[in-house]
């Protein structure tokens, strides 16, 4: 398998590194890790690089109490981190991310906004307060703020930042200062390397094991089995879903069936008429049981990626107008955050390297050609619009490039 260029190279060719992960890789999980658990109970932590640290806490979550420590360990009056589309809506006009923004700064109406990048707005004492700066991260809240910041130049780790909260499915948005030496002893602040945040993504797909399986009997497949795959920061399962014995086949040379299908609690659970994975997730089951044999991949990627309580606040967002793509972009986060490399991954580790996938999104299918699947072909895998998501499918087709068969 071509894993991407940053993973470690001792990660790259270690067969065994389930049984014996280098302890670098295991120590780095974990500390983001705890970052990560940190940041959602509203507590500060310190993000390191080569020239210092920043002390950054989640503005969804952060209290008076993570105000104060912020006070304590930083050596600057703290900055709000936000997305650039989300700190255009604060601002009531565009913001270039680009290049670290100054006052003024401002792009052209008709200029594309960035996705990536980070913008720094300064917190005067007025909206150093917790509601208020969860007003500031949150785009469903209540607009109304005493003043409008000022811009601010985002700090190096800024980057950093907004990842580590992504990766805790909050919100993009941190209260961040430089912080003093040795500032993390006084107030026991957990302190993580800014490259471990950075690699995380890829140092958690990569370490995937099989953890536990079994043979669970379905309504529409007689003979499927669940595996389940942890990663080694001990963080939620992915499942493999497996009809018939695609392994078997995939050794005999031939091309499974395989769908990657995200996790979607309010579609496959409750059935919810909003999208329309419900019917993606049953009838890819079917058509598996009809073929003999597949894999369906049920990836811990709620959302596209952002989870479940952002999902709802997307889903708050296309209720006041935006579309799916606009709604995620107006949290802070992009269109679709997932990664291929969580699917790659089982695959390779169920020996199956060449596949048939289930799918309309082009994306999925150059994601897991890149990280070393063969996709010898693609079969469409849309179901009829339901009175409800027919403008999510129309979104799907006209904004995200899905086929339409
Ligand atoms: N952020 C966000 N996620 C959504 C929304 N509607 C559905 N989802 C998520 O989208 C994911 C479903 O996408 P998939 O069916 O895997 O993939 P796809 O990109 O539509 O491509 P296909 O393979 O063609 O179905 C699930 O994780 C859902 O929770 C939405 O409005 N906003
Ligand atoms: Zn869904």
């Amino acid at each position: 398998m071509t894993l991407p260029g940053n993973v470690a190279p001792d990660l790259r060719h270690d067969p065994e590194l389930g049984a014996a992960l280098p302890d670098a890789a295991s120590r780095a999980m974990r500390g983001v890790h705890r970052a990560i658990s940190e940041l959602r109970r509203g507590t500060p932590v310190l993000l390191a690089g080569p020239q210092g640290a920043l002390v950054v806490a989640a503005a969804e979550t952060v209290g008076a109490r993570g105000l104060a420590e912020i006070a304590a360990a930083g050596m600057a009056p703290p900055v709000l981190l936000l997305a650039p589309v989300r700190a255009a809506a604060v601002l009531q006009r565009p913001v270039n991310a680009a290049t670290p923004p100054q006052r003024g700064d401002a792009l052209k109406p008709d200029a594309p906004q960035a996705e990536e990048g980070v913008v720094a707005l300064k917190l005067p004492p007025s909206l150093l307060d917790p509601e208020l700066l969860r007003r500031l991260a949150d785009p469903v809240a209540e607009r109304l703020l005493p003043e409008t910041p000022d811009l601010a130049l985002p700090h190096l780790l800024a980057p950093a930042a907004l990842a580590l909260a992504k990766l805790g499915r909050l919100l993009p948005a941190l209260v961040a200062a430089p912080a003093r030496d040795n500032a993390a002893a006084p107030l026991d602040l957990l302190r993580v390397p800014a490259t471990d945040v950075l690699a995380y993504p890829v140092t958690a797909a990569t370490t995937l094991r099989r953890v536990a399986e079994a043979r669970v009997p379905l309504e529409d497949a007689r003979d499927a089995r669940i595996v389940a795959f942890r990663a080694a920061d001990g963080g939620i399962e992915h499942l493999a879903i497996l009809v018939g014995d695609p392994e078997g086949r995939a050794a005999d040379g031939a091309a499974p069936l395989v769908r990657a299908h995200s996790e979607c609690f309010t579609g496959d659970l409750l059935g919810s008429l909003r999208c329309d994975c419900g019917p993606q997730l049953r009838g890819a089951i079917r058509r598996m049981a009809e073929d003999g044999a597949g894999v369906l991949l049920y990836l811990a990627q709620e959302g596209r990626g952002i989870g479940l309580a952002n999902k709802l606040r997307a889903y708050a967002l296309q209720d006041g107008g935006l579309d799916t793509l606009d709604a995620n972009r107006a949290l802070g986060y992009g269109a679709d955050e997932r990664g291929f490399l969580v699917a790659a991954t089982m695959l390779e580790q169920l020996g199956i390297r060449r596949i048939r996938l289930l799918t309309n999104n082009p994306d999925k299918v150059s994601g897991l050609a890149a990280c070393g699947i063969e996709v010898a072909g693609r079969e469409a895998h849309r179901f009829a619009a339901n009175g409800v998501n027919d403008k999510y499918l129309e979104t799907k087709a006209e904004r995200f490039g899905h086929l339409l068969r």
